[in-house]
């Protein structure tokens, strides 16, 4: 038996759940952990069982995860698990409960019957084509477990509904954070709804747990043990066995017959992770019989352990290969409390109270790992800013093979043989580069944002973090203890304007600042510019639209739209060196200071990162001039990071603010009355999931 590894590859569970986590974690599965954020609303009434619910629920899940990745958390996984358990009885689908009337209702329904745990698995392989679009291969299937319930009195019940433990008993919400590398500009662009967000763990698909005190209501289990608890550990290792076989072992006939179905689909890369019900074309599709569609374990995938700089603790590969082969067909022994093997009710309390402090220690080693991340960002940035302005990918790319030793790195940046190692090693360790043997290469993210050339290159705004904001964070304490920018200590000067002064005093200041916004610009414009239909505007004004990036995206989502790029005469100047290859000439330019000058006439007025750089009282000086140069049914689309309602994130709002001059955040409401005080109404508000989101408001 050929011993096969997940080694070098991204896994990841696209749940929160600690009990999946803690089932996968005990079998050496190496991964991240990014709970999805499709939310479980696809309409029961659309499948015709409850487990094509459960697997279609899975799917979405894992899919929702695969396509933010790449975007929010830039990298590309290989490999996204997703689950979703429903309890069914009564023909009646039961999932979580949300208080414990609820969860009387659902657990005295269970009361003495039987019923069946449902738990739809996906997993979803992604590949990077050629031209870097991702496709997404499907693998699902599902697995059912039967289990009996004692008759439960009353008192019992609400016993164990307030013991907590139906509805959450290490407290409702649990702050989460996933084990993963903290880089500044990572953390700028994924911190949203991931760091520092509470994520529900309240999840007892019928509203108990039989790995702790709801084992005790159970009189017997048949099946997976394990499927009850949250996720069909032998069923998945089966699967993942099937999929990472060598080439030619690979048989999908147990898509077809297998009793607990299973299903290979291909998802089109620009498919929205939207909800689609049993029948659509990602839904239980043709299994590809010939197995084209599944990636097999080259050799290449088998690159040892030491050589993968990852992975000590690797799957038993042996036995999921064992599993793998194993007959499909379910043993008919009940497993269970009815098995004479199976332990009796006081060795079982013992171990759900094992349990409850493996829990506890889980979750304390989450917190911890939270910590270490948080301590060590600032390095992970500084790793990033430095290989950015050594040109360490730029020159990686460059190479004939795509791949270099250290030393030639070092020889290429002129930096010592010693510290480029250095360098390269903690790039690897934070995804920046991969490595197999002495070759180091840009990992799939790398290629994507940090090219100096890329369509999609942060370098501009990696530079400005690391000349000016790094310098400005280095005075933190002395901005909090005063309340106020930190420009003169960390640059010998005062900045009454931040544009005047700072950014525009030097040109290759201004420069660095120009390239920082259009980098931004050109990664969220487009999501920014298709927010809202805008196809009945004829002319659009972007006040403050810096070097056009902005501009030319909104031309190009809108072929009636004519653009007015309006900025300050400095900045006009300049603007020629962004202009793209293919510009459009619907966009013009015209220079200006908003504040005094008569504004171009327009039908839509962008305001994109402009808002929160100005004094409450300057803001409503420019709106006032907007609402002036506005006829009614025009509008005004203001786009930025809007705070969470509770302000309590994203981080990378709150993290900005404290290096803010006279600006402050705002949320999507506070923008809105902000824009309904100068008469604009009627908002729409677009998160857009990229760095920056948009609100749309009319005059009426
Ligand atoms: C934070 S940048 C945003 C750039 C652009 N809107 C974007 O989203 O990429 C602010 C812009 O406002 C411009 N700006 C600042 N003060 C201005 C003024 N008084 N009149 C016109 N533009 C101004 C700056 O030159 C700069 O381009």
């Amino acid at each position: 038996m050929e011993d096969l590894q997940l080694t070098g590859k991204l896994v990841v569970l696209a749940s929160a759940s600690p009990r999946r986590l803690e089932i996968l974690t005990n079998v050496g599965l190496r991964f991240e952990v990014v709970p999805s954020w499709f939310k479980e609303t696809l309409d029961k009434r659309l499948f015709k069982t409850p487990h094509e619910y459960a697997v279609e629920t899975a799917k979405q899940k894992a899919l929702e995860v695969a396509k933010r990745m790449p975007f929010k958390h830039l990298k590309t996984p290989d490999i996204v698990i997703g689950a979703d358990t429903v309890v069914t009885v009564d023909g009646l689908i039961l999932e979580k409960p949300v208080d414990k009337q609820d969860a009387y209702r659902m657990l005295s329904r269970l009361s003495g019957k039987e019923h069946s745990v449902f738990t739809g698995v996906a997993i979803i392989l992604c590949h990077e084509k050629e031209d870097e679009e991702i496709d997404y291969q499907v693998i699902d299937f599902y697995e059912e477990t039967k289990v009996k319930f004692a008759d439960l009195s009353d008192d019992l019940l609400w016993e164990y509904i307030n013991s907590g433990e139906p509805i959450g008993n290490w407290g409702h919400f649990t702050e989460f954070k996933p084990c993963e590398p903290m880089v500044l500009w990572t953390l700028i662009q994924r911190a949203s709804p991931c760091l520092h967000r509470f994520i529900e763990i309240r999840d007892k698909a019928g509203g108990y747990g039989i790995q702790a005190l709801g084992g005790m209501l159970v009189e017997y289990v048949h099946g997976d043990f394990l499927n009850v608890v949250g996720f069909p550990l032998n069923q998945f290792c089966k699967k993942l066995g099937l999929i990472f076989s060598p080439p030619g072992s690979l048989t999908h006939n147990s898509t077809q017959t297998s009793p607990q179905g299973s299903a290979v689909d291909t998802v089109p890369p620009a498919e929205p992770a939207a909800s689609s019900p049993p029948g659509s074309p990602t839904h239980n599709g043709p299994p590809d019989s010939q197995g084209q569609n599944i990636p097999s374990a080259s050799p290449a995938h088998n690159v040892k352990q030491e050589e993968s700089g990852r992975g000590e603790e690797e799957v038993p590969w042996t036995l999921v290969n064992s599993l793998s082969k194993c007959s499909e067909n379910r043993e008919a022994e009940p497993q269970g409390i009815n098995d004479p093997a199976a332990p009796d009710l006081t060795s079982r309390a013992t171990m759900q109270m094992q349990n409850v402090r493996e829990h506890e220690t889980e979750d304390s080693k989450e917190k911890l790992c939270k910590m270490i991340e948080l301590m060590d960002g600032f390095k992970a940035s500084k790793v990033l800013f430095t290989a950015s302005k050594l040109r360490v990918f730029d020159v990686l790319r460059s190479s004939k093979t795509g791949e270099l030793q250290a030393e030639d790195v070092a020889q290429e940046i002129k930096a010592s043989m010693k510290g480029t190692e250095r360098l390269l090693e903690a790039c690897v360790s934070l995804g920046l580069l991969q490595r197999t043997g002495k070759q180091y290469a840009n990992t799939a993210m790398s290629r994507h944002f940090l090219l100096s050339d890329g369509p999609l290159s942060l370098q501009g705004y990696i530079q400005h973090c690391n000349e000016l904001v790094w310098p400005l964070f280095t005075h933190l304490e002395t901005a909090v203890r005063e309340g106020t920018n930190q420009h003169e200590k960390a640059f010998g000067k005062t900045s009454n304007n931040l544009f005047q002064d700072a950014y525009y005093s030097r040109h290759e200041v201004k420069l660095r600042f120009m390239k920082a916004m259009h980098s931004i610009a050109r990664v969220s414009g487009r999501d920014v510019a298709t927010a809202f239909d805008l196809s009945k505007y004829k002319t659009a004004c972007d006040l403050g639209g810096c070097t056009g990036a902005m501009a030319y995206e909104f031309a190009k989502a809108h072929p009636g739209l004519s653009v007015t790029m309006f900025d300050l005469p400095k900045v006009i100047e300049m603007s020629g060196h962004f202009r793209p290859h293919d510009a459009d000439d619907r966009v013009s330019f015209v220079a200006g200071d908003f504040f005094k000058d008569e504004l171009p006439k327009a039908d839509v007025y962008i305001l994109a990162r402009i808002l929160h750089d100005w004094s409450d009282e300057k803001v409503h000086i420019l709106l006032s001039k907007i609402a002036k140069a506005c006829s009614p049914g025009c509008a005004v689309l203001v786009s930025e990071i809007f705070l969470d309602e509770d302000r309590k994130g994203p981080s990378r709002g709150l993290l900005q603010a404290l290096s803010m001059t006279e600006g402050r955040q705002r949320s999507a409401s506070e923008y809105s009355l902000l824009l309904k005080s100068h008469g604009f109404t009627a908002a729409q508000v677009k998160h857009t999931h990229n760095l920056l989101d948009a609100i749309l408001c009319v005059t009426e």
